[in-house]
């Protein structure tokens, strides 16, 4: 059974499509990324399958349990830690923690409790007024909170938006552990990097529809290639290498290679032109490049139809 299923789900707030018809099948224990520009709906789509925003169309369902029809069963399989910090200043830590076990109507969870606490640095913190707590430590509570029931499946928008290393590294290392146990995690996030490195799979989202979903691997090798750049410091670029050219200034060329195996020719023909190297680099591709190429229509309107139109159709491969 699938963790989370989306079925052709359209959302629109007065004049704007925020959701154009999003179809996305996420499988249990994936760690999945969903990424795109400000604006693009990532929220509005997390806030429909948390149950707290209906769509127009289309459904959601959790652990097989519809997000609208069947919200008890669906929430007690998921765990969302939201972008906005909300909470009551009155409680302290652990009493937050007990009145959202409450929700669940489990009584006898300090266990639990105690382990997320330690796990996420807050146990010095367990007796401490909300109101008190700093904004990187209320995010802490935030993700506790979202995890008081075990939720097989945890969705996190944005969580280390404005925080420190420390707590990211924390948070990561807790939350990779509770993927490696079978747990589900679907993350948004701005930052890349964290998303190349945590996620194994990635949907982009641009203005409400789905523009690419695969493995993040996958995503890196299929669209961005790697690149070359070198710099002559004599000769010129002979016309075979012209359609390998990415980027050019003066001497210096960017050279799009596929494998390493595709250096050694491009070596070649620049020694058989006379070409001198003064300089030269290979540079990895990473989520980035990817993300701003998928991001640019420029580049999907000439390079990516046949991978824009694998999704149109429902969105899963
Ligand atoms: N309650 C609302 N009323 C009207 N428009 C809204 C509402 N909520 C979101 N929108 C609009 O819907 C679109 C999608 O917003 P959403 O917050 O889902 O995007 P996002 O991908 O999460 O962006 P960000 O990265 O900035 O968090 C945006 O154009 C936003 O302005």
């Amino acid at each position: 059974m699938a963790a989370i299923q989306i079925t052709n789900v359209k959302k629109r707030y007065q004049s704007l499509q925020a959701l154009g018809g999003v179809s996305l099948t996420i499988e249990e224990g994936e760690f999945f990324g969903l990424l795109g520009p400000n604006g693009a709906g990532k929220t509005t789509l997390i806030s429909i399958i948390a149950g707290l925003n209906h769509p127009d169309s289309g459904n959601v369902t959790v652990h097989g349990h519809d997000v609208v029809s069947d919200y008890r069963a669906a929430r007690r399989n998921l765990g969302v830690v939201p972008q906005e910090l909300v909470f009551d200043p009155f409680f302290t830590v652990r009493e937050t923690l007990r009145i959202q076990s409450g929700y669940y109507g489990l009584k006898n969870n300090d266990k639990w409790i105690d382990e997320v606490m330690e796990n996420l640095d807050l146990t010095g913190k367990a007796d401490t007024n909300m109101r008190a707590l700093s904004g990187g430590m209320k995010r802490r509570v935030l993700v506790a909170q979202a995890l008081v029931h075990k939720p097989p499946v945890i969705v996190l928008d944005e969580p280390t938006a404005g925080v420190d290393v420390e707590l990211r590294q924390t948070l990561w290392r807790f939350i990779s552990r509770l993927n490696r146990e079978g747990h589900t995690v679907v993350l948004t996030t701005h930052y890349l990097e964290e998303a190349q490195e945590q996620c194994n799979r990635i949907a982009m989202l641009k203005l409400g529809q789905v523009v690419a979903l695969d493995s993040t691997s996958a995503l890196i090798k299929r669209i961005a290639g790697s690149q070359l750049l070198v710099n002559l410091s004599s000769g010129s670029l002979p016309a075979a290498l012209q359609p390998l050219v990415l980027h050019a200034d003066g001497s210096k060329f960017s050279l799009r290679v596929n494998e390493y195996a595709d250096v050694e020719p491009i070596l070649g023909a620049l020694r058989h032109a006379g070409a001198v190297i003064e300089d030269m680099q290979l540079q990895q591709a990473d989520l980035e490049d990817v993300f701003l190429q998928i991001m640019d229509s420029k580049v999907s309107a000439s390079g990516f139809n046949v991978f824009a139109d694998e999704y149109s159709a429902g969105g899963v491969k």
